[in-house]
Order: structure tokens, then C-alpha cells, then sequence
């Protein structure tokens, strides 16, 4: 924790054994960073005076007394409340809320999308956001929002915080920085990042245009899924979850800050960069993942399992083995499976289940499905292989078989998800999807026999 580097505008601290590349490895650990010498107190939190005249203060993601608590405390050159003067109600019309129930959208239905274009105007990460679903009630913290992102210019003098959700970021296109109060994350589709509640950050654009999904966690935080039988290793390793390492700005520049709080957007004028966190440790931290690093588990001898096997996290809802959100990830795999139909079957689910491309072709849709697009299936509505895939499916010859490039993910929650006036209207719906189930034929002839 000595050495420091300036890069991207920022102070950063060097990469201390065990970090790669300004990261450090772990999912939800106790953290340590700094990066000026000294500047994180040791053996305490709160000294009568901080080291380089910088303030204490600690941001809690969980409750004081919740199991395990989770909260960072960091070391900055002004207290945020500083940062805060009086608030104006901003519009950011694209980004909704739940509930957000919109009495001309019909959400009941099988429904996909192809892949929204970008547009001429220059977005950022908040004017970007354009908001599919709605589930549940931001108000009461439970439920969930899905966004498709479409981001070409950075936010200048801009930052934001979320009080009222996490962010999980599924990148389609394009390069991200986030440079956040604790450190800055890169970010480029086969990754995810995780931005929690409270954390005030900007986002620049690397390599643009950008498009991605988001799913908006109101509920509890995500967690990795509990493991049962499979033991200790595969699915998702706690390893391979990246948190940043401090990185500062000094910089006396008129910025605007704006709130989610409630649902609604709100402005503040501030006089300086808020990202002025030089130290911090705790377990309240961004995070980035790298989705290739995801093993997935399967069956190898036969029959279909449920997609929960490739959960990659998952926020509780307080009902046991109920998820507020489950996040799973269809990736490239062996199918081995004996005398078996490999794909999806057909079904109905009372969860909802929304899914997106991030590349190639998923094995239930081959056509249609495509990246950057993505489909919902609602609660309790059924679907399944398209004709194609079906007959595809029930006449191959079954040896072992590589699903090849390939990522799909599915944002499945407990709760129905509502339409946006946007997803309805705006986003380039395809209105012949449920047509790709038409052509299924009767098989049945009264006759025994497989047919
Ligand atoms: O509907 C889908 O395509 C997602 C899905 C995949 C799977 O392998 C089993 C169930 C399921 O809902
Ligand atoms: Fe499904």
C-alpha cells in the first residue's frame, strides 16, 4: 500500500501484492486501500485527527445490526455532506420507476425485442438510461427495474448516486469507465459490474458507442447463491470478483451531482469532485466480474436441470429460495446429456423471466434472439423452443456436442414485470415472436410409439 500512480486524472493507488492491475480479488472482503501512504488509520476508525487533514466517514449498505454487517469507511478530503446543498427535482423521463403501471400497456404477453438503436443524440450514462420493465416498489425496497443502456458521450463535472438501488451492469457493446468514490472499474461485454446503493460515481466513455442492460436491485443486495451438494468450487469462485483500489481527485471544479431517491431524480450544485476518497477499507465496495471465468455445472448423463445450476448472484427477497432477482448466465458449455432433449423445455414459471444477448446464439432460439437484444417471459405465461429448435433438438443425433460461442443472460425475479410506455411503443418490438411456436405440429395419433 505504498506507492501510488496518477492515472486516468486520478490518484490510484499502486497495485499491492495480491491485486491485479488496480484491483483487489475477493467477493464481499474485508478490504484495505490507499493511495497516499499513511492515509488509512490502523487499528481503529476514528482518530481524533485523520492523517493529511482528511475526514472520516463511514457509508453503511446494510442495517447497523444486520448479519453480517456490510460498510466501508473512508478517508476523504471533505465530508460528503458538504457536497450537499438544496436539491431541485430533475426529469430523466426514460428512467422509470416501479410501480409504473401505464393502463395502455398490455405487460401479459410473450414478448422480444431486437437490439434498440443507437439514436444521433449524445447520451450519457443517465440520459442513456431507457428503462424496459418495472417489478414490485421502489418505495418499499422490493422488486426490480431492467434498463437497456445506450451510452455515447461521458458525463463531464456530472456524478451520481443511487439511494435507491444497486446496479448490475451487463455490457453489450462498446468500453465503461465507472470512476467511483472507491476506485475506478473498466468495464467491456463478458464482464458485469456490481455499483451499490449510496455510491456516488461518473461514467466516461472509453470506447463508444455503448449499449448494455442493467438490472436495478431495490431489495437486498446480491449475494453469491448458496452452493448445496456442488460444494465448494465452480459456478461463480468468490475470487474472481474484482474491487477497485483507491483513487482520488483534487480538483476544484463547479459539478452538479444528482439523486435516485424514491424514484425521483434530484440536482445539487457541488464546488468540487466528490470522488476524493484517498483510503477506505470495509465490505461495501463496487465490484467487477469476468463472466469467462464462470464454470458452469450441468448434467452429464441425462435430463434438463432447472436454470438455477448458473446462477451467477442472487438477491434474496426474504422468502427462502425465493429470489428478489436471480442473475444466470447461459455460456458457452458441453451438452452430453443421453437420450435427452437438451434444450429449455417447455414450461411456466411463476417467477419472471427476462433475458438478453450479449453474443451468439442461444440454444432455445436460434433465430430471432439476437445480441443486444433481448425477451420476457412474464409470470406464469408459458414458453419454450421455438419449431426450429424443437425439431432440431428431437432428431439429433445425441453424441457429446459444444455450444459454441454463446452468452445469454436471464434478470428472473419473484415478481411480474410491468412494460414500459417505451418497451412498448419506442423499443423495436418484434410483433411476430410468438409466431415462432405457430408452426408446431401435432404429433400425436393415438398410436404408442416415439414419435
Ligand atoms: O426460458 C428460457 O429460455 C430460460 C430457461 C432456460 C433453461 O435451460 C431452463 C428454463 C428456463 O426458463
Ligand atoms: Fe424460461
Amino acid at each position: 500500500m505504498n506507492r501510488q500512480t496518477k492515472t486516468h486524472g486520478l490518484t490510484q493507488a499502486a497495485t499491492p501484492v495480491g491485486t491485479h492491475e488496480g484491483y483487489m480479488p475477493g467477493f464481499a472482503n474485508d478490504f484495505e486501500t490507499e493511495a497516499l501512504p499513511g492515509a488509512l488509520p490502523q487499528g481503529m476508525n476514528s482518530p481524533q485527527k485523520c492523517n493529511y487533514g482528511l475526514y472520516g466517514e463511514q457509508l453503511s449498505g446494510t442495517a447497523f445490526t444486520a448479519n453480517p454487517p456490510e460498510r466501508t469507511w473512508t478517508y476523504r478530503i471533505r465530508p460528503s455532506v458538504k457536497h450537499s446543498a438544496r436539491y431541485k427535482k430533475v426529469a430523466l423521463p426514460h428512467w422509470k420507476s416501479s410501480p409504473n403501471v401505464d393502463p395502455d400497456v398490455i405487460s401479459l404477453g410473450q414478448y422480444r425485442w431486437d437490439p434498440v438503436p443507437h439514436s444521433e443524440q449524445n447520451l450519457t450514462w443517465l440520459t442513456g438510461m431507457h428503462t424496459m420493465t418495472t417489478a414490485g416498489d421502489v418505495n418499499t425496497q422490493v422488486g426490480m427495474a431492467s434498463h437497456i443502456y445506450l451510452v455515447t458521450a461521458s458525463m463531464e463535472d456530472a456524478y451520481f448516486f443511487s439511494a435507491d438501488s444497486e446496479l448490475l451492469v451487463v455490457p453489450q457493446e462498446g468500453r465503461l469507465r465507472f470512476c467511483t468514490e472507491l476506485g475506478i472499474i473498466d468495464l467491456e461485454p463478458k464482464e458485469i459490474a456490481i455499483l451499490p446503493r449510496g455510491l456516488v460515481y461518473r461514467v466516461e466513455v472509453l470506447e463508444g458507442p455503448c449499449r448494455g442492460f442493467v438490472c436495478e436491485n431495490y431489495g437486498q443486495k446480491f449475494e453469491l447463491p448458496g452452493r448445496g451438494p456442488i460444494g465448494a468450487n465452480c459456478l461463480a469462485n468468490p475470487r474472481d470478483f474484482k474491487a477497485p483500489v483507491a483513487a482520488f481527485e483534487d480538483r476544484e471544479t463547479p459539478s452538479t451531482l444528482t439523486i435516485k431517491w424514491c424514484g425521483q431524480f434530484h440536482e445539487t450544485e457541488i464546488p468540487q469532485s466528490p470522488l476524493d476518497v484517498v483510503a477506505w477499507h470495509g465490505n461495501y465496495a463496487p465490484y467487477k466480474y469476468d463472466l469467462r471465468n464462470y464454470c458452469p455445472v450441468g448434467a452429464i448423463l441425462f435430463d434438463h436441470p432447472d436454470p438455477s445450476i448458473f446462477t451467477v448472484l442472487t438477491a434474496p427477497s426474504g422468502v427462502p429460495g425465493t429470489a428478489n432477482i436471480d442473475f444466470v448466465l447461459f455460456r458457452e458449455r458441453w451438452m452430453v446429456a443421453e437420450d435427452t432433449f437438451r434444450p429449455p423445455w417447455y414450461h411456466k414459471n411463476i417467477m419472471s423471466e427476462l433475458m438478453g444477448n450479449i453474443y451468439g446464439q442461444y440454444d432455445a432460439k436460434p433465430q430471432g434472439f439476437v445480441p443486444g437484444g433481448m425477451s420476457l417471459h412474464n409470470m406464469m405465461l408459458p414458453h419454450g423452443p421455438d419449431r426450429d429448435a424443437f425439431e432440431k433438438a428431437s432428431n439429433a443425433n445425441l453424441g457429446p456436442d459444444k455450444l459454441d460461442n454463446t452468452m445469454s443472460f436471464m434478470f428472473e425475479t419473484r415478481f411480474p414485470q410491468h412494460l414500459t410506455a417505451f418497451a412498448a411503443n419506442e423499443a423495436p418490438l418484434q410483433d411476430d415472436y410468438i409466431d415462432c411456436w405457430d408452426s408446431l405440429e401435432k404429433k400425436f395419433d393415438g398410436t404408442p410409439g416415439r414419435k
